[in-house]
């Protein structure tokens, strides 16, 4: 899979406005929070669950209530449209949780 041109990126960035773009990694990184650890593995677990399934996995950090992931695909060296892909499932995995 070939890294996103600036363009793709650009428009990939705009449909993810909650994730941050580290430029030197070319990688997205976003914070998430929940009302506990418990939900905060659940979370993680839902990500784990399909990112084995896409065999695309997450750099991630989870300390409590607290998730953070990065996304970029070292295959490509960069961002594709896998971590794009991730990306939005991560958000709407976690606005499941705020709709509770
Ligand atoms: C061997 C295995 O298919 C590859 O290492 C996959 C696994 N998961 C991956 N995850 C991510 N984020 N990037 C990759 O390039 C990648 N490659």
């Amino acid at each position: 899979m070939e890294k996103f041109d600036a363009a793709a990126r650009a428009a990939a960035l705009a449909a993810l406005p909650e994730w941050k773009h580290d430029a030197g990694r070319d990688a997205i990184s976003r914070e998430f929070a929940f009302a506990d650890f418990g939900e905060a593995f659940a979370f993680m677990t839902q990500i784990a669950i399909v990112a084995e399934k896409r065999n695309h996995h997450p750099e991630w950090f989870n300390v409590y209530n607290k998730v953070a992931i990065t996304l970029t695909t070292h295959d490509a060296n960069g961002l594709t449209q896998r971590d794009a892909d991730l990306a939005a499932y991560a958000d709407a995995a976690f606005a499941r949780f705020a709709a509770d």
